[in-house]
């Protein structure tokens, strides 16, 4: 990519978090518990046996991290709603000061000229849904499309992108297939039925949005590259079928109106024969794609990995994160162009995109992150060069503005542009910070 390039001007500078991995205070005014509350206390569930009893304290700190965006130059912050605080039974009676505090948040990034990227469901279901069978059950798409709709009313003056789901994939892999996610559920046929009931609830709460909304509504896929480990016909085989499973599994039906056919082969009896007018409607017109964009697979074949028969391997002497995640910036290009190429350039916001080191003690009232500087350099370098090459990229978020609840790796591995000090929650700018804010004000420019 040609350096200087600078970022088409009105593009999205922003950072995300979720509510159960910042806000803390769960249960506060009424909310009710959601599975990740009753999965993260469940012994062993979660390394160390954090919990989000407290993660960074934003329901309370909110002000304060605005004020935090607004140093840095953000033009937007993605957040997620808890589902439980404004229906602590999942459906039925509103809990009026659940719905404030997001009313308040609102308006606190408002106030800072900072747009809101609204998130419905990130992965905190209410746990009185699971109850009723929570994702597996066909009424799931019916509650979300409810849920979303009190949103909609509530905020939609404000308002100016909705993200209907974080990452399909995740809650229906992780959450029912590995069960290392909240449910905890290991089983291939609720994975599958999930998988199409979350992309139901997507196009439930597309339609139910295109009835009464004024701005964009999208949804957020993990994507990424899956690259053979050699050039053997069955390592390529390998890459190819990990391919569908993480990507062409969602895009495919979202974009073509159909599922990948090596689907069937992948998952055998466990794949049902689903209905052709659920999957006609779930190729919803949606307005923007957000990509949540972290790493690529090099990929093995390996018949004993269920269900793939492939396996994600480490490539040797290639630098990784915190995570075990490969850093690889040109997977962030080759998965925009493929958007391009493949399913019609697609508005895009990259709606995460970040990585965890072992960063080092703070001093001097800072932390110094020099990886974490790179890989966000040659990543938004990445994304720029997909732009130059047409990709309709409409914007960028850094995962994470704060170090928060890592899922079931607790708090040990931080993401976040801020270091979050877990005696006292009190937040204190890394490098990356400053470097975020200085690309911020240059538009890119040098990358
Ligand atoms: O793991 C970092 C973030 C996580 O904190 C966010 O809540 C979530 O949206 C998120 N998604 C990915 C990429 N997908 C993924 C793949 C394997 C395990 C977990 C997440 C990374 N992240």
């Amino acid at each position: 990519m040609s350096r200087g390039h600078a970022f088409p001007s009105g593009f999205i500078w922003g950072a995300a978090t979720s509510a159960y991995q910042v806000e803390g205070y769960p249960l506060a005014d009424g909310a009710g518990p959601s599975i990740w509350h009753r999965f993260a206390h469940t012994p062993g569930r979660v390394a160390g046996g954090a919990t989000g009893d407290l993660a960074c304290g934003h329901y309370h700190r909110f002000r304060e991290d605005v004020a935090l965006m607004a140093e840095l130059g953000l033009s937007a912050y993605r957040f997620s709603i808890a589902w439980g605080r404004v229906l602590p039974d999942g459906r039925g009676r509103v809990n009026r000061k659940g719905l404030d505090f997001y009313l308040r948040l609102v308006d606190a990034l408002l106030e800072h000229d900072i747009q809101p990227m609204v998130t419905l469901y990130h992965w905190d279901l209410p746990a009185a849904l699971q109850e009723r069978g929570g994702w597996l059950d066909p009424d799931s798409a019916v509650w979300f499309a409810d849920y979303a709709q009190i949103l909609f009313r509530a905020l939609d003056d404000r308002v100016q992108a909705w993200v209907t789901i974080n990452e399909p994939w995740v809650v229906a892999v992780l959450g029912h297939l590995e069960g290392v996610h909240a449910p905890g559920h290991r089983d291939a046929r609720e994975a599958v039925r999930v998988m199409h009931h979350l992309l139901l609830a997507h196009a439930e709460a597309c339609a139910t949005y295109g009835a009464l909304g004024r701005h964009q509504i999208g949804i957020a896929l993990n994507l990424e590259p899956q690259h053979p480990a050699s050039d053997s016909e069955a390592d390529r085989a390998a890459a190819d079928r990990r391919d569908a499973f993480i990507n062409g599994w969602l895009l495919d039906p979202l974009f073509h109106g159909r599922y990948p056919e090596a689907m069937a082969d992948i998952f055998g009896s466990a794949w049902p024969d689903f209905p052709s007018t659920e999957i006609d409607r779930i190729r919803c017109p949606a307005d923007f794609l957000g990509v949540n964009y972290y790493s690529r697979g090099w990929v093995r074949d390996d018949p004993a990995v269920q269900p793939t028969g492939a396996a994600r391997i480490e490539r040797p002497n290639a630098p990784v994160t915190a995570m075990g995640w490969e850093v690889y910036p040109r997977g962030l290009t080759e998965i925009l162009l493929r958007l391009k190429t493949q399913y019609g350039n697609p508005p895009v916001y990259i709606t995460e995109n970040g990585a965890a080191f072992e960063d080092s003690a703070p001093t001097a009232g800072r932390v110094e992150d020099p990886r974490r500087v790179a890989y966000l350099r040659e990543h938004i370098g990445a994304a720029g060069a997909a732009i130059q090459a047409g990709a309709d990229l409409r914007g960028y978020f850094v995962w994470s503005l704060l170090d928060n609840f890592e899922w079931a790796e607790g708090y040990a591995k931080r993401f976040g542009l801020f270091r979050v000090d877990p005696s006292d929650q009190s937040r204190l700018p890394k490098a990356s910070a400053e470097c975020y804010k200085d690309i911020i004000a240059s538009h890119g420019a040098g990358l």
